[in-house]
């Protein structure tokens, strides 16, 4: 069974607004609201690709609740550890470009981290763990390494999709698949990446360091993928961008789907692109039709 765990899920409360002015009074022209934070997306698209999966992850008060009843309905399986606050709400501003401003998150006790973990702990060998979104700061910033080390003794497969210093500390355990982008990339390696060949070396540089498959997306400008045997480029389809919230994590869904149901690396890394970008051409995130309609316009490359 595929888990995901999110940490600080949160209400996507997405806002278009003609021409936004700091300072005044601005009309929204649309408004949508969606269940949000990293592994929560990535359930939704796994639920979406077919393949049935559990969330993990702090949820509390009003939104919270939200949560829990939009993630029923699309019937996934969720199994949130309940807290005191309630879930933040992101605020997802269009307007032209996009502007995000991502709440805190509300404070996690001490014994609300331990049913967490207790639930990690109990996964087996079988299992794959997605750990997805940024840590709240009421938890200590060791608490993914923590549920890493706790998954990798009991051999379990886990998955990474976080920014910041908790990114950093996932190579030494060795993760089956690490999705940052070109910036979270340089990020990890205190570097500015500025071409592709920056992106080749220090993404195999990542398999070096014991990474089993990473892909680094580029948005519009494709994806690298790198494992022992291989580096790949996939160009990303041609399209308009309606809502890119939720791209990344949809590749990460898209690749574990594809991978546990045909384990080619290949066609995995072609359907994850096609996922990313089937998301950026939606409202909300990718259904499977539209990612395979997208499939034959990602082209993969050997490197
Ligand atoms: N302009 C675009 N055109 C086509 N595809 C896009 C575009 N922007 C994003 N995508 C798709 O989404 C994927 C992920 O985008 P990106 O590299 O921005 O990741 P990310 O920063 O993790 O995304 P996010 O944080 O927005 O979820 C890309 O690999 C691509 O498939
Ligand atoms: O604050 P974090 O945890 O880094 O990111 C949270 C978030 O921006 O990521 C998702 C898109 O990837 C959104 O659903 C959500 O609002």
């Amino acid at each position: 069974m595929i888990y995901t765990c999110t940490l600080n899920p949160s209400v996507d409360y997405i806002v278009e607004v003609e021409h936004f002015r700091v300072g005044e009074l601005n009309r929204a022209t649309k408004t949508a609201i969606f269940p949000g934070g990293k592994g929560i997306n990535v359930s939704r698209v796994l639920k979406r690709l077919g393949v049935d999966n559990t969330a993990f992850g702090f949820i509390g008060g009003f939104t919270g609740q939200f949560i829990e009843s939009e993630l029923k309905k699309e019937e996934i399986h969720a199994d949130f550890v309940k807290v005191n606050g309630d879930t933040r709400i992101n605020i997802k501003l269009k307007s032209g470009e996009e502007t995000e401003i991502n709440g805190q998150g509300p404070a996690i006790l001490s014994e609300h981290q331990d049913e967490l973990m207790n639930k990690i702990q109990a996964l087996s060998q079988e299992d794959i763990l997605v750990l997805a979104g940024s840590i709240p700061p009421s938890i200590p910033a060791d608490f993914y390494n923590q549920m890493v080390a706790t998954s990798k003794r009991n051999g379990i497969k886990v998955v990474v999709d976080t920014s910041g210093p908790a990114l950093k500390q996932f190579i030494q355990h060795h993760p089956f698949l690490m999705k940052p982008n070109h910036h979270e990339l340089g990020e990890l390696f205190d570097t500015e990446i500025s071409s592709k060949n920056d992106i080749i070396s220090y993404g195999y540089k990542l398999v070096e360091l014991g990474v089993e498959n990473v892909i680094v997306s580029m948005a519009g400008d494709g994806a690298f993928f790198f494992n022992k045997g291989k580096i790949l480029f996939a160009t990303a389809p041609k399209g308009i961008v309606k809502n890119s919230v939720g791209a990344g994590d949809s590749m990460v869904a898209g690749f574990l789907a594809a991978y546990f149901n045909e384990q080619d690396i290949e066609k995995a890394f072609q359907y994850s692109v096609a996922a990313g970008s089937a998301t950026a051409f939606s409202e909300d995130l990718c259904t499977k039709d539209k990612v395979e309609q997208l499939l034959s316009e990602v082209k993969v490359t050997q490197v």
